[in-house]
C-alpha cells in the first residue's frame, strides 16, 4: 500500500526501519556514479548519522530519499513507501533542513515563519500564531523572533529553519550538515536541539563530515566513502570492531618498541616518547613485567579506547580527510 492510511498516519513494516534503502544508485548524467549499490536501513527513534568525507554522495542519497531526483537503480522506503512514487503522502511527515534554509532577510523570524506556515494548506490559520510560538520556542528564538532574520546569526538562521521544519509534528527530521559554518557555540546549540528532538521520539537522520559530532549526538551511523556504504549500525559497535591502541610512554622508545615485538604486539610504531601497538590477545601485565625487566623505564601504559575515526580508518584504510 502506497497510499496513507485512513487515519493519515504512514506505518512501516516492524523492523524495516524508517529509511529502508536496497542496492540504491545513482549516476549522474555525466557518467559521475556518486552512489552506488548503498543498502541502508535506519531505526525507528534512532539518531543516525550519515558519516562521509566531502564528496562521498551523503547529499546525492538524501535528495533521492526526499524524491527530489530518481535513483538510476534500486529502491528507497522511506515511511515504509517508495520514493519518489509516495513524495506527496511521504513528505508532510517529514521535516527536512537541506543546503540551508530559505528566509527572507527582510522579515522577521516570526513572520518567516507565519508565511511558511500559510504556505501548507493543511495549516489551519486560526490556530497559525500559536504554531509558529510554540515552534519558536522549542528552538530558543523566542526571545529573537521580532528581529528581521537578515540580522540573525548562521546558527539562528538555521534554528529558524528546525522551526519551519517543526511546525508540525514530524516522524522523522532529516538535516543536511546542519552544523556547517557555525561556530562552536552554534554548534553546540544545534547539537543539544537535535538531542532534544530525538529524545521525543522523533527519527533524526543528519549527515556530516564531522566525526566528533556523530559521536556526540548519535546513536547510530553509516560510513559512506566514494559513493558505497562502509559500514552502518550502532555507533557504540561501530567503534567496538577496532580494538584500541596499546601506548607505552618511555624514554627508552627504541627498547620498549623490541621488547613489544618479540612479544607479538603488532603494527609497532614509534613517535617521541610513546610506543604504540595493537593490544595483544593475553595478559597486560605480563607486557610490563617483560618491559621492566628488559630495563625500559615505564612512564605511561595502557590501552587507549578507540574512536569513531580509528574505525573509519581501519575501515577505509585511509585518513578521514575531509578537505577534498
Ligand atoms: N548534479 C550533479 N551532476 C554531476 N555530478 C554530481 C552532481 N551532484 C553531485 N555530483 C558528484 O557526485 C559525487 C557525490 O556528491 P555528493 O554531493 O552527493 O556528495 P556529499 O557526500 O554530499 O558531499 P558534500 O558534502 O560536498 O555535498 C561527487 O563526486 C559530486 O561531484
Amino acid at each position: 500500500m502506497d497510499e496513507p492510511s485512513a487515519t493519515g498516519v504512514l506505518g512501516h513494516a516492524e523492523g524495516e526501519g524508517v529509511i529502508h534503502t536496497r542496492a540504491l544508485t545513482k549516476r549522474y548524467r555525466g557518467g559521475q556514479l556518486a552512489v552506488d549499490g548503498l543498502d541502508l536501513t535506519v531505526p525507528a527513534g534512532s539518531v543516525f548519522g550519515f558519516l562521509g568525507p566531502n564528496g562521498s554522495g551523503k547529499t546525492t542519497t538524501i535528495r533521492m530519499l526526499m524524491g527530489l531526483i530518481e535513483p538510476t537503480s534500486g529502491t528507497a522506503r522511506v515511511l515504509g513507501h517508495p520514493m519518489p512514487r509516495a513524495t506527496r503522502a511521504v513528505l508532510p511527515h517529514v521535516g527536512a533542513l537541506i543546503e540551508g534554509p530559505a528566509l527572507y532577510g527582510f522579515l522577521t523570524g516570526r513572520d518567516n515563519l507565519l508565511r511558511y506556515d500559510s504556505a501548507d494548506p493543511s495549516a489551519d490559520p486560526r490556530t497559525r500564531r500559536a504554531r509558529v510560538a510554540a515552534a519558536l520556542d522549542r528552538v530558543g528564538l523566542a526571545a529573537a523572533a521580532g528581529k528581521k532574520a537578515r540580522a540573525y546569526s548562521l546558527g539562528m538562521k538555521q534554528r529558524l529553519g528546525l522551526a519551519a521544519a517543526l511546525l508540525r509534528p514530524r516522524r522523522l527530521l532529516v538535516l543536511d550538515e546542519p552544523t556547517n559554518g557555525l561556530d562552536p557555540q552554534g554548534m553546540r546549540e544545534i547539537r543539544a536541539l537535535v538531542r532534544e528532538l530525538a529524545s521525543d521520539g522523533t527519527t533524526v537522520f543528519l549527515s556530516s563530515h564531522l566525526l566528533d559530532e556523530i559521536e556526540q549526538v548519535c546513536t547510530h551511523a553509516a560510513v559512506m566513502a566514494r559513493g558505497r556504504l562502509i559500514a552502518q549500525g550502532a555507533v557504540a559497535d561501530l567503534a567496538a570492531r577496532t580494538r584500541g591502541r596499546l601506548v607505552v610512554t618511555t624514554p627508552d622508545t627504541g627498547d620498549a618498541a623490541r621488547v613489544l615485538k618479540e612479544r607479538g604486539v603488532g603494527d609497532v610504531t614509534v613517535t617521541e616518547d610513546r610506543v604504540a601497538g595493537e593490544p595483544p590477545e593475553g595478559e597486560l601485565a605480563e607486557l610490563t613485567a617483560a618491559l621492566v625487566a628488559a630495563g625500559v623505564r615505564v612512564r605511561g601504559f595502557g590501552v587507549e579506547r578507540a574512536s569513531l575515526e580509528d574505525a573509519f580508518v581501519a575501515l577505509t584504510g585511509e585518513g578521514f580527510d575531509v578537505a577534498g
